[in-house]
């Protein structure tokens, strides 16, 4: 059964300085053991739920709600955030002048010495970086300080980790390893994960549920699957998948009727063959993808990409019969 670990109400923080608001009305819940990935533009409200999530931030109204209690905010706590939760920032927060081991180390009390010794090796095999122990933190590259950071947040008995924008600093091999390393240690070790990225594909690879932030509004709140293969707004499609967006003349122009003003496809719908509907368009560019090519095509002097999954068969100035098999109105 699914149990409630955390609950977002009617959160609502704006800034004083600024004309938009960080969050605005939103409300969601989170399920133990879940990962939860918040995708928006910079500027959406990210950060700014994370930290009210913390405590870091005291919210104008509304509450977040751990394990049935409400998350005090900074004014409340002498040390600002929450004992039960971890935040791992882009600033990683680790102790750059000691070692690997003992930054990892320090979470956990001296009570029992060999206990301490035991589960920091244990988590920094974890993370796949037992080669670092003796190594100081300004030794590392920035990959290596964000898996220390994460050992670091997750030593000591952590039930809710925080990740803001946890893959910024790792190039895309990392960062794949990364993602899956999270995803198996979530898994494995019960913690509920909430991440915040502008990087759609971090919610799309690690999470069970994404949400979708848009200007402090929360937009979409489903499956990653759900929110790809049926986005609610266009901003959400655009942010995805970098959808193909046309409005209804250019629509028109293609064969494809609407009475919205705008509709919307993913690249991957467009279907490379000769079928009753499809169109003639000209190849004006092929841009090399590796396994795959991405095909910027025009009629009617009205432009969309398709992908080519068989590299090369069709070249720059070819025609070719394309149809969008499928398409968003909104
Ligand atoms: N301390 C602050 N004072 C005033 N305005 C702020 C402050 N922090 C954030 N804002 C504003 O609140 C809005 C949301 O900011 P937030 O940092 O939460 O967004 P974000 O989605 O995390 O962005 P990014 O991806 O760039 O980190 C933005 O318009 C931002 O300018």
């Amino acid at each position: 059964m699914n149990e409630e670990i955390i609950a977002v109400k009617q959160l609502h923080k704006q800034y004083q300085e600024s004309q938009a608001s960080g969050v605005n009305n939103i409300s969601f819940a989170i399920n133990k053991g879940e990962i939860v990935a918040i995708i928006g533009e910079s500027g959406s409200g990210k950060s700014t739920l994370l930290k009210c999530m913390y405590g870091l931030l005291k919210p104008d109204s509304g509450e977040v709600v751990f394990n049935g209690k409400r998350v005090k905010g900074p004014d409340e706590q002498l040390i600002p955030g929450h004992a039960e939760m971890k935040m791992v920032t882009q600033d990683f927060s680790l102790n750059i002048y000691a070692k690997v081991y003992d930054n990892i180390a320090a979470m956990l009390p001296n009570t029992n010495v060999a206990a301490k010794e035991a589960k920091t090796l244990q988590m920094m095999e974890h993370l796949h970086i037992s080669h670092l122990k003796n190594k100081k933190i300004t030794e590392l590259s920035g990959g290596e300080q964000q898996r220390v950071a994460i050992a670091k947040a997750l030593v000591s008995d952590t039930q809710v980790l925080l990740l803001d924008e946890p893959f910024s600093q790792v190039d895309s091999l990392l960062k794949n390893q990364l993602r899956a390393d999270i995803k198996r240690l979530a898994k494995e070790m019960g913690i509920t994960v909430v991440l915040v990225s502008h990087d759609p594909t971090d919610g799309l690879f690690l999470a069970d549920r994404l949400l979708i932030l848009r200007q402090g509004e929360l937009l979409q709140n489903d499956s990653p699957e759900q929110v790809y293969q049926h986005p609610t707004a266009l901003y959400t499609a655009r942010i995805l998948g970098n959808a193909v967006i046309l409005n209804r003349e250019e629509a028109l122009q293609l064969g494809l009727k609407t009475d919205k003003a705008q509709i919307a496809f993913y690249p991957e719908w467009v279907e490379l063959k000769n079928t009753w509907n499809s169109r003639r368009f000209e190849v004006k560019e092929v841009y090399y993808k590796g396994f795959f090519d991405e095909l910027l095509l025009e009629r009617n002097g009205v432009q969309i990409r398709a992908l080519q999954l068989n590299s090369g068969e069709h070249q720059k100035n070819d025609h070719i019969q394309a149809n969008i098999g499928r398409f968003l109105e909104f």
